[in-house]
């Protein structure tokens, strides 16, 4: 090994037993069982639907909870103990309300901080005390070591002492700062890291609640779902992308993400809608039953809606004419419609048109946009380009996430691995290369961080390809020939609304395709599981989310309210500990003061994916090989400096 790296790699280890202490501690922490992945995905803005998952580690809290305190503990008492675990501020408060006097609640107050110690004793079995003094409360962290590391049997007359610090934790007013951070120490200790499988943009009100709590998050990895990818390019200067998300922001009745939220100013833009458009059914928003809102609002927000969707569908034709390797001439759709009959011929039929609203529109030059409408769109890119919040939050999707992950012997991915009927990769031709496969993606992702790095090119080919990976045949996160995105706004025959998805969809079904993308991507089949996230497991019909023999994952989180009712459940996530795996099957989430008031915390059904044979250690993980990594060079290192 190289000299010069282990002068330098001296500096830090600069003595033989801190050397000796390192390795051992690395040996040590490589044969301990393995920490608790979680992976979720789609989770579409629903925020509190999220955190409630985070926070019961997909119902991981309560099973620990239950695994000490069953016995002793009635049904109920668990429920509240579960309860004030997940959101301790809250929980305290209510429980406070209900004592009248000040002896019965520090009664209280010694009771639950001995529990939540034993909790936290358990939780944490399997990590190093490193692990778990950097998991403790900073302010408490030298009081709750005293707690934890008392061992009953040989420190009986320590009794007097331990209570003590109690009581006087109590008295000096710190018992609820302890309990909330002791709550919040065991959350992180039960899932020790967390996959997103795609899809945290879109639809939902809250998808920047969401990025700060993946922010603050102990450890995430982000696979990249369509949605996101759409916002990272309107971020990246794609104004096609832009429009997107605006229009779906409209229409789900969500632009205060835009304008309150990154700060983006939507007034030129009504200004044009004000001039243009007028009511028009099919561009209301849809509005979730409970949400206030006025039919002035309700009556801006579609003017808004068709001026932004008229922008996109502007924009996408430059794009076609110059990219025809993105094969999507025949969405040229503003070319196809017989302005004077209000029709459209697509794919050899014609269909009328209802609801149309093309009063921006050239019919000899349908793609070009007005002076105005270019205005428009180039202030809200500079907007968005110049919202500080907007660039944190993208700037983590970028350096978290990536298009796929191989992450402990899986295959992480929203969408799919485009495959043709017989089940071949299908081929991509970019810049005269041909591309399939895992090289495909792989050049995805190269475009997509050359575009993000790159925002003031706006229609460059890695541009571009951002918009592709949105709504391309062949793109992976997509996964579907066409998006009919204006069939569903302007022609009623449903026939034309239908997204004909990629053969990837039914291919999936079958072990032998998964055993080979598996190999395609150099991880073995026999150990392996594809993960997909992107479409919504309908099992109200009894389709299985298990499929390929347990191959193949899929774990559409159906978190996003308007797909429950196709779903029949409010989706999946997935547990992998050093025991195997586990599928968790979640019930709608109602509210979070549901949880509170009642403790209905939202019923999970376990099923076991897979069982290990034998516990699975450290030493066996993504982390492992970089650990054994680590004791090899300081094992040269020991070699010589010290061993000569
Ligand atoms: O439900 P909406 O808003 O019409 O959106 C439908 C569009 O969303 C998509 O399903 C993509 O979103 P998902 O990734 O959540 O499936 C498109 O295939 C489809 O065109
Ligand atoms: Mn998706």
């Amino acid at each position: 090994m190289n000299t010069k790296f282990l002068d330098l790699l001296a500096q830090k280890y600069d003595s033989e037993e801190k050397v000796v202490t390192e390795i051992i501690n690395l040996e040590a922490i490589l044969n301990l069982p393995k920490g608790t992945e979680h992976f979720v995905s789609d989770l579409h803005g629903e925020y509190q639907a999220f955190q409630h998952v985070l926070r019961n580690g997909s119902g991981k809290v309560k099973e620990k909870i239950e695994d000490i305190f069953k016995k002793i503990l009635t049904e109920k008492e668990i429920k509240e103990f579960a309860t004030l675990v997940y959101y301790p501020e809250e929980k305290l408060q209510l429980i406070k309300n209900d004592f009248d006097n000040e002896q019965e609640l520090h009664h209280w107050y010694t009771v639950i901080i001995e529990r939540m110690i034993k909790l936290i004793c358990y939780a944490s079995s399997k990590y190093t005390r490193s692990k778990l003094r950097k998991a403790l409360p900073s302010q408490f962290v030298y009081i709750v070591e005293e707690l934890l590391y008392k061992t009953d049997e040989f420190t009986n007359f320590k009794e007097p002492y331990y209570t003590k610090i109690v009581q006087q934790i109590i008295t000096l007013g710190q018992a609820d700062k302890l309990i909330i951070g002791l709550a919040y120490t065991t959350q992180r200790l039960v899932v020790d890291h967390l996959h997103v499988v795609g899809d945290i943009y879109d639809r939902g009100p809250e998808p920047d609640k969401i990025m700060e709590a993946l922010i603050n998050y102990h450890s995430v990895d982000i696979q990249w779902g369509n949605h996101d990818v759409l916002w990272i390019g309107a971020f990246a200067g794609s104004k096609v992308c832009l429009a997107n998300i605006i229009r779906i922001c409209a229409r789900y009745n969500n632009l205060d993400i835009i304008e309150d939220v990154y700060g983006i100013n939507l007034r030129p833009l009504l200004n044009l809608a004000e001039k243009y458009y007028s009511d028009n059914p099919a561009f209301r928003p849809k509005v979730q039953g409970d949400e206030p809102i006025t039919e002035e609002e309700k009556l801006q927000i579609t003017k808004i809606h068709q001026a932004i969707a008229i922008i996109q569908f502007k924009l996408e034709s430059p794009i076609i004419k110059r990219r025809p390797n993105f094969n999507m001439s025949e969405r040229l759709l503003l070319e196809k419609v017989d302005y004077e009959n209000n029709e459209i011929t697509i794919y050899g039929q014609t269909y009328p048109l209802e609801n149309p609203c093309f009063a921006t529109i050239n019919p000899a030059q349908p793609d070009q946009l007005l002076e105005e409408e270019q205005q428009v769109i180039d202030k809200l890119l500079f907007s968005v380009q110049h919202s500080e919040k907007l660039a944190r939050h993208m700037n983590f999707l970028m350096k978290r996430g990536s298009l796929y992950l191989k992450y402990n012997g899986n295959l992480l991915i929203h969408g799919c691995i485009p495959l043709d009927e017989e089940g071949n990769m299908e081929k991509m031709i970019i810049k005269d290369k041909t591309y399939g496969g895992r090289e495909l993606l792989d050049v995805f992702e190269h475009y997509l961080r050359y575009s993000f790095a790159h925002p003031e090119e706006t229609d460059d080919l890695a541009t571009d390809m951002v918009w592709y990976l949105w709504t391309g045949e062949y793109s992976s996160l997509f996964g579907k020939r066409a998006m009919t995105t204006f069939e569903r706004y302007f022609i009623g025959d449903k026939t034309t609304h239908k997204e004909k998805k990629n053969p990837y969809y039914h291919l999936r079904e079958d072990e032998e395709t998964c055993r080979r993308l598996l190999n395609e991507f150099d991880l073995d089949p026999d150990q392996g599981h594809i993960i997909n996230g992107h479409t919504p497991v309908k099992e109200i019909n009894g389709e299985n989310p298990v499929k390929a023999n347990g191959k193949m994952i899929v774990i559409d989180g159906g978190f996003s309210k308007a797909y429950q009712s196709t779903t029949g459940i409010a989706g999946y996530t997935l547990l992998y500990n050093s025991f195997g795996m586990q599928l968790v099957a979640h019930q709608h989430f109602n509210s979070k003061e549901d949880v509170l008031q009642n403790g209905t915390d939202v019923l999970s059904v376990r099923r076991i994916v897979d069982k290990e044979l034998e516990r699975k250690k450290v030493l066996e993980t993504n982390i492992g090989e970089d650990l054994l990594q680590e004791v090899s060079m300081l094992n040269s290192l020991m070699e010589y400096r010290y061993m000569k």
